[in-house]
């Protein structure tokens, strides 16, 4: 895995900057709060209409390999957000002048998504570790790899883009990323692994889909061939290897050392957001140790749906997503 320069970076002009923070403090002054309203929301849509051309390019589609860039240059003053939440459900309103910055580009990219069974349906997910989570596949853990996956890959309404603000990060614990464009595979691995083999079952972060038995896990292709090259639906923790050939099971295994492979680390700073294309890139994050003493690391995270994509399998509308529904912000 390489650290050097992980990620294109796109620096905010303090214009740009200046734009964001005016419009969050209205915002947050106006509702007290930046649990998300229709009221607010609408708001937001109102304000991210009205920015300049110079962060809407900052905010203009990834346009590299990558797979992702990193937005520099907002701030966060680490005496004034206080303590790091113990948990997402301790978060209320902790940082939520950032919370509302994080939708407000979130808005500008496309169309930021909620969904119910998940954080009570907030807009924006705090991710910090969790004493009892340590474990998991899933942003409260530490303890453990958060292995490589597609943002609620279970979902044929997935994000197209994930973000993730930092609000503080002493320990510099880096989020790992890897872009399928980077990595090599035979024609035949390719042409396997973009059959309909196996189903991705809903992660640890939603209970209530997990229960769902009103059908079966539908079986997805793991790589797709869309029109300006190949996308990826990828959750090896959550994917029922087993129930595929040796054949299957090996071409799994080489896309998954492919991607460790051509693996970065990202280990944000205070104030930067990583977007990344969850439709080109897997995530996930190293192993840490927790603090538990309110200065653990603590990011906040977006999804976002960007109008009128293309790039995923059309079957895909056929999915039930196991109950699950995401809510846009915004009408579409
Ligand atoms: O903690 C991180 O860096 C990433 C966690 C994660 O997978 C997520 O927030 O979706
Ligand atoms: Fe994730």
């Amino acid at each position: 895995m390489s650290t050097a320069a992980a990620a294109p970076v796109r620096q905010l002009d303090p214009h740009s900057v200046g734009e964001l923070r005016t419009a969050a403090e209205k915002i947050l002054a106006e509702f007290g709060t930046s649990a998300t309203s229709p009221q607010l929301l609408a708001r937001v849509e109102e304000s991210a209409a009205e920015f300049g051309a110079t962060l809407r390019h900052h905010c203009r589609p990834v346009d590299t390999d990558d797979g992702l860039f990193v937005l520099r240059g907002l701030e966060v003053d680490d005496a004034q957000v206080g303590p790091t939440p113990p948990g997402w459900a301790h978060a209320g309103d902790s940082g939520a002048v950032h919370d509302i910055v994080l939708l407000l580009l979130a808005s500008v990219m496309g169309n930021p998504i909620a969904w119910q069974g998940q954080q009570d349906g907030r807009f924006v997910h705090n991710i910090v570790p969790s004493p009892g989570h340590e474990s998991e596949q899933t942003g409260a853990s530490s303890a453990v790899l958060l292995s490589p996956h597609t943002e609620d890959a279970f979902h044929p309404g997935r994000a197209h883009l994930l973000m993730l603000g930092c609000m503080r990060n002493h320990d510099r614990i880096a989020t790992t990323a890897a872009s399928v464009r980077k990595v090599r595979l035979t024609d035949e691995d390719v042409e396997l692994l973009s059959r309909p083999a196996l189903p991705i079952l809903p992660d640890d972060a939603y209970a209530e889909a997990q229960g769902y038995a009103d059908a079966a896990p539908p079986p997805v292709p793991t790589l797709f061939a869309a029109e300006d090259g190949l996308t990826l639906r990828f959750d090896p923790a959550y994917t029922p290897l087993d129930q595929a050939d040796g054949e299957y099971r090996a071409a799994y295994q080489r896309l998954e050392d492919e991607l460790a492979r051509v693996s970065v680390a990202v280990s944000l700073d205070p104030g930067e957001v990583l977007v990344v294309d969850n439709d080109l890139v897997v995530h996930g994050r190293v192993p840490f140790k927790a603090r538990y003493d309110g200065t653990d690391r603590w990011l906040k995270r977006a999804s976002v749906r960007v109008p009128g994509r293309r790039g995923r399998p059309l079957a895909e509308a056929d999915e039930h997503g196991y109950g699950q529904a995401a809510l846009e912000a915004h009408a579409a």
